[in-house]
Formats: structure tokens, sequence, C-alpha cells
């Protein structure tokens, strides 16, 4: 059970650390906001929200989630991570947790970028275990079909109206060649691109990402306004300007759910930023450690005493 004032008489100005950090980082990386959020997305569908997805290989711990095919050479913001928690460590000692952290700054990260605000809940405990075998088959895949990531997220508890206001996540941030690259040149084996790949979109990306080209050049995820937090996401969709076969599937699967309510969200931004933010709270319920279970680690990257 968690609650918005879980360190009101510990640490009451970890919001305001954690948001002063994230700022600071965005002076000089523009992107680190994108990425601090999808660690916290990364942490909650792999055994909960209990920072697992932090943790390095030492001692007790022979697996890290960082070297699962989903996080790896993938995820970043670890140092950002690590500067909130020694800013905590100083103020209040061995109180906030680094699965809170995540929480804290997934938060900070979307209103500093324009998008919503929400009071965030708190009161997680840090796992000490990592699961990298949960990390390959619970994250979502980009060239996943629509009824594959919406088993992934009904499996975390999640509907289809998560799925749509959590994707719209895409609307900052980055993503490499290699997990779009399969829409560019010949889809699904047909030797011409997907379909549902606007045309003047396409010729730009097949510039960006050539056929023997690097995998790892970053495109942003939203062409229009690629950092800020806004609802061009589901705008793109609506002129086929999705950059993952699994955003524009959310718009161009015949019949489905999803369509409706990405027109929504297309039509009324506030609509999308008052889901975004239940949604956001959602996720961040899945299966914390509360109470005595785990522990509130000192170092991110490590369970105490290894
Ligand atoms: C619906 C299924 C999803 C799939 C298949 C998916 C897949 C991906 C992929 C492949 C990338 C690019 C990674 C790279 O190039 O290294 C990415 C980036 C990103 N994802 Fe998702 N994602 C999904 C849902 C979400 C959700 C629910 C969130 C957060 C609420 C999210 C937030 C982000 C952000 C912010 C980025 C950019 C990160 C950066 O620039 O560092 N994604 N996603
Ligand atoms: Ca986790
Ligand atoms: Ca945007």
């Amino acid at each position: 059970q968690l609650s918005a004032t879980f360190y009101s008489t510990t640490c009451s100005n970890v919001s305001t650390i954690v948001r002063n950090s994230v700022q600071q980082a965005l002076t000089s990386d523009s992107r680190i906001a994108a990425s601090l959020l999808r660690l916290h997305f990364h942490d909650c569908f792999v055994d909960g929200c209990d920072g697992s997805i932090l943790l390095d290989v030492g001692g007790n711990i022979t697996q890290s989630e960082k070297t699962a095919a989903p996080n790896a050479n993938s995820v970043r913001g670890f140092d950002v991570v690590d500067s909130i928690k020694s800013s905590l460590e100083s103020s209040c000692p061995g109180v906030v947790s680094c699965a809170d952290i995540l929480a804290l700054a997934a938060e900070s990260s979307v209103s500093l970028s324009g998008g919503p605000s929400w009071s965030v809940l708190l009161g997680r405990r840090d796992s000490l275990t990592a699961n990298q075998a949960g990390a390959n088959t619970s994250l979502p895949s980009p060239f996943g079909s629509l009824d594959d990531i919406t088993s992934k997220f009904s499996a975390v508890g999640l509907d289809t109206t998560d799925l749509v206001a959590l994707s719209g996540a895409h609307t900052f941030g980055r993503a490499q060649c290699q997990f779009f690259s399969q829409r560019l040149f010949n889809f699904s084996g047909t030797g011409s691109p997907d379909p549902t790949l606007n045309s003047t979109y396409l010729a730009t990306l097949q510039q960006n990402c050539p056929q023997n080209g690097s995998g790892s050049t970053l495109n942003n995820l939203d062409p229009s306004t690629s950092d800020t937090f806004d609802n061009s996401y589901f705008t793109n969709l609506l002129i086929n300007m999705g950059l993952l076969q699994t955003d524009q599937e959310l718009f161009s699967t015949n019949g489905s759910s999803t369509i409706s309510i990405v027109n929504n969200f297309a039509n009324n931004q506030s609509a999308f930023f008052e889901t975004f933010a239940q949604s956001m709270i959602n996720m961040g319920n899945i299966s914390p450690l509360t109470g005595t279970q785990g522990e509130i680690r000192t170092d991110c990257k490590k369970i105490n005493g290894s």
C-alpha cells in the first residue's frame, strides 16, 4: 500500500531533490528525461517496481537485467539515478528506496518536458534479486503484434487504455535504426516497405537508416516535437508517422479497440495527459515490495553489505 506522504516526516524534500537533479541533468542531455521514464517502465514490468533493473552483477547478484535483450546497449540514465541517490543519502541517509527514485524521476521527467504532473505514490522497497530471464520475457518487443503487446500489459494488470496512454511516452526520446528498419525495405518478406508508413517519412527514415548501415543510429521517436511531452505522438499515428511497428499498430490494426483511444488522445491533449498520469500510477503500483520486504539500498547498483 503506497502513499503520497510516505516520506513526509523522514525526507520531506525528496520530490524537490529529485526534480532538481533531473532538471540539472537536462541542461547537458536533452534526452535524459525520456531515458529516465523508460527506466521506471523497464523496472516495473520485471518483478514489479522494485529497483531490480539497477543491480549490477556482483556479490550474491549473479545476473543483471541491464544485459537482457530489451535493455542491453539501450536503457540509459543509471549515472543520473546514482547522483540522485547520493544527494538523497546526504539529506536523508538510508531512507529513500531506489525504486521510489525511479518513480519520482519519471514524474519529474514528464512534467519538466511539458507533460502532466501527478502525485507520486511512494513507499516501495528495493529488491534483493534481479531477473534477467524475466526482462527478456516480460518486456514488449517492437516487432510484436498488437495482441503480443496487449498480453504483456495485461500480464502486469494494465489494460488497453493503459497501453495506448503509456505508449504516448514515445512522444520524446530516441530509437535506434535496428528497432524499426524491418519496416523500411522488405517488410515481412514482401519486398516492399511497411504499407502503414507515411511515404515522406519513409524516405527520411531510409536515408537515416540505409541497408547495411549502422543499426545503432539514433532517430527521434516523435519527428514533430522530439523533446517535448505532448500529444503529437498520437497526431503522428493518424498520418502514418509512428516510428516503431508497435506504435503504428495501435492505429492501423483493423477493428482494434485502440483506434478510438488514439483518436481521442490526438484530438484532446488534456484527455491524454489525465489518462497518462493515471496509467503511470497504475504502472507504479505493479507488485511493489513494502513493509519489511526487500531493503532500502544505500547504493542502487548493489545489495547492502555486498
Ligand atoms: C508498448 C510497447 C513498447 C515497446 C515495444 C517499446 C519499445 C521501445 C524501443 C524499441 C525503444 C528504442 C530503444 C533503443 O533504440 O535503444 C523505446 C524507447 C523508449 N520507450 Fe518504449 N516501448 C514500449 C512502451 C513504452 C512505455 C510504456 C514507456 C513509458 C511509459 C516507454 C518509454 C520509452 C521512452 C521514453 C523511450 C526513449 C528512451 C531514450 O531516448 O532513452 N515505452 N521503446
Ligand atoms: Ca523490477
Ligand atoms: Ca513530442
